[in-house]
């Protein structure tokens, strides 16, 4: 069967299993084809292809219901479920997602792109199923890395406990991007090596027919079902869920993968099946990667495996240059220590880790986690930096608020990928964070224009005793001659006056600042240019003289409007023009009292309301 014939998953279910052996060649080679040209997630998608083939040959897509976790290895469902034509469009404008998408196609049940989502997912159409009397299958599939992070702990603890029919395919590769660790990765390695593993693996490869299913698959199906039933499969881990378990199975054999969904399909309430894979698999490069460079790629060729696009001499990606700059500060400073939430590769930190092991911290993908560790980490005296990207630390909006903020500990957070970061698409724009991290007290958030300016709002980071909040772009900029530090003024911006008579103010952040300045000399305008390079605080002087000039201003920003900066400057402009009268609580955090007295205390109570009223009608 030719890729480009696949219109339907539901044809595969004719094939015999050379055959799907033969598609499960021809997908890898298309994926290697089609990726080196779009980019995109290669090695999840090769070591996921015969799980998937065997997942459509025993479900019934979409009537069953198929969740890819975080949703970048879902390329092969997407081929299976007709889309394949569509791939020279992968993570383009009006193209096909790189995630499951639910307006993509009917196969999409659900939507992610960040991690550990599915199993909540499918316990939740699990529940829906149920209660409505339905009839279908819901099977999640995750990975390694996926399977520790925190919400997928949360929902094993409420799957094991609800005991519904559902389907948990444990995909394990034993990789997160990088390497994997923690205590799962140890539990998920003892299981791989036990008795039992090595006995249900025989019973698998030894006993199954590759071809068609017969009494031989039969007698198999219940051998496993009565290991089931005499809680014979003794799998640590998903035991203490209290969750069946089945498996590991080799992920590579489309025979076996068959007869354990088949066996899975049979079993009442959830189950998992271990699936063991190689990420990258039939690809050298990607199956030889450590540390990551194969998870998410841009063009490469395929010969050498080397990219087509390489950096300019002269630039950095932002990622490199904070984390240069990190390096110099953790050579002057043995307290400096550097928390990853599983990004080591993309933030940028091998380097870090190779020169400071012991002042490493990759804590697996748990964004919460590793903030509030950070929090305590600073009360114990070390002086943390925690490199998140800025749509994954959505995840640790709590932490930020109820742990730094509101204790106001020095932890320094670099918020990489702040800003569109492109083909990933609309769960990994990160543009929301000024707008989210504004309203938390004590924190300071900032944005570098350069290099330099990075270098020295980190050195100032470090030098101030509350949460200081770097955010920098995915992508790179021009590097400087050599790295120094400089301390900036908390709350400082820089003024640029073009030309002698200014018709407009320019108010704007990041990498923007030079570009419009050099648009502005390019087109001899005269213009006033600000570097607006914190957003909490803003400086109050500087907005105070640019009101008085009475030109028009324009705040340029690339992030959400709602709460960004020009939110700042137009709240500011109210407090001092004073035209919507305001009420509400400051930026401080609420002790407690009774709501009564707080009210009274915050100005908020209807008495300060009118008594406002009043004061106004007055003026
Ligand atoms: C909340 C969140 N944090 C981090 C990431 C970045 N990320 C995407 S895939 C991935 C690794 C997932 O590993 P695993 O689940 O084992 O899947 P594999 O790629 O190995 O198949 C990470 C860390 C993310 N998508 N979401
Ligand atoms: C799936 C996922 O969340 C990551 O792989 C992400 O795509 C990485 O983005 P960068 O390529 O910007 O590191
Ligand atoms: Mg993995």
């Amino acid at each position: 069967m030719q890729i480009y014939d696949i219109k339907d998953p539901s044809q595969i279910k004719n094939l015999s299993m050379k055959q799907l052996d033969v598609l499960a060649q021809d997908i890898r080679h298309f994926l290697i084809q089609n990726i080196s040209k779009t980019g995109g997630h290669l090695s999840s998608n090769l070591g996921i292809v015969e799980i998937t083939i065997a997942m459509h040959y025993v479900f019934s897509s979409p009537k069953d219901k198929m969740i890819f976790d975080v949703g970048h290895q879902s390329y092969v469902h997407k081929i299976l479920t007709g889309r394949s034509t569509k791939f020279a469009t992968l993570r383009k404008l009006n193209g096909l997602s790189g995630y499951q998408k639910r307006s993509e196609s009917p196969h999409d049940c659900w939507e992610a792109g960040h991690s550990s989502t599915s199993l909540s997912a499918a316990l939740g159409y699990a529940i829906a199923r149920d209660v409505q009397h339905q009839n279908y299958e819901v099977i999640a599939v995750i990975g390694d890395g996926a399977l520790a992070g925190g919400m997928s702990l949360e929902a094993l603890n409420d799957i094991g406990a609800q005991k519904r029919k559902m389907i948990i395919i444990f995909n394990d590769n034993a990789m997160s991007i990088s390497k994997n660790r923690g205590g799962v990765e140890k539990r998920i390695t003892s299981i791989r090596s036990s008795h039992l593993y090595r006995s249900m693996k025989n019973d698998i490869k030894v006993t199954l027919p590759h071809n068609k299913m017969g009494d031989e698959t039969l007698k198999v199906f219940s051998s496993i079902r009565d290991r089931i039933k005499s809680g014979l499969i003794d799998a640590p881990l998903f035991q203490e869920f209290n969750l069946d378990y089945l498996g590991p199975v080799d992920g590579h054999n489309i025979p076996a993968l068959i007869k354990v969904f088949e066996a899975a399909k049979e079993h009442d309430g959830p189950i998992v099946v271990h699936v063991r894979t190689k990420k990258g698999k039939g690809y050298r490069y990607a199956e030889q990667d450590k540390i990551g460079q194969w998870h998410g790629v841009s063009p490469f060729n395929i010969q050498t495996g080397q990219p087509l696009m390489k950096l300019p001499i002269n630039e950095k990606t932002w990622s490199n240059i904070i984390s240069d700059g990190l390096i110099e500060l953790a050579k002057k400073n043995k307290d400096v220590v550097a928390i990853t939430p599983a990004m080591a590769q993309g933030s940028k930190l091998l380097k870090f880790a190779k020169l400071f092991p012991d002042r490493f911290f990759d804590c697996g993908i748990a964004e919460e986690h590793a903030i509030t560790m950070a929090g305590a980490m600073s009360l114990g005296g070390l002086r943390p930096f925690v490199s998140i990207y800025s749509s994954f630390l959505q995840r640790a909006y709590d932490q930020m608020n109820h742990d730094l903020g509101r204790m106001d500990l020095p932890v320094v957070i670099g918020i990489d990928r702040a800003g569109l970061v492109g083909d990933d698409g609309e769960t990994h724009q990160g543009v929301f964070d000024i707008s989210f991290l504004r309203s938390i007290p004590n924190l300071i958030l900032s944005q570098p224009k350069d290099a330099k300016e990075a270098y020295d709002l980190l050195y100032t980071a470090f030098a101030t005793k509350h949460p200081f909040c770097i955010r920098y772009p995915r992508g790179q900029t021009a590097v400087t001659d050599k790295i120094d530090f400089h301390l900036i003024s908390i709350g400082s911006w820089e003024r640029f006056d073009i030309g002698s008579d200014p018709k407009a103010i320019i108010i704007s952040y990041g990498p923007d600042v030079d570009r419009i300045i050099h648009t502005i000399h390019e087109n001899n305008l005269s213009m006033i240019v600000v570097n607006a390079r914190f957003f909490k605080p803003i400086d109050q002087e500087m907005c105070k003289e640019l009101f008085n000039l009475d030109l028009p201003i324009y705040v340029y920003e690339t992030d959400v409007k709602i709460g960004g900066l020009s939110s700042a400057v137009l709240e500011y402009q109210n407090e001092i023009e004073n035209h919507i009268h305001i009420l509400g609580i400051d930026d401080h955090y609420v002790q407690h009292g009774s709501i009564r007295s707080l009210r009274k205390k915050e100005h908020i109570d209807l008495e300060s309301l009118f008594r406002e009223i009043e004061r106004y009608g007055q003026d």
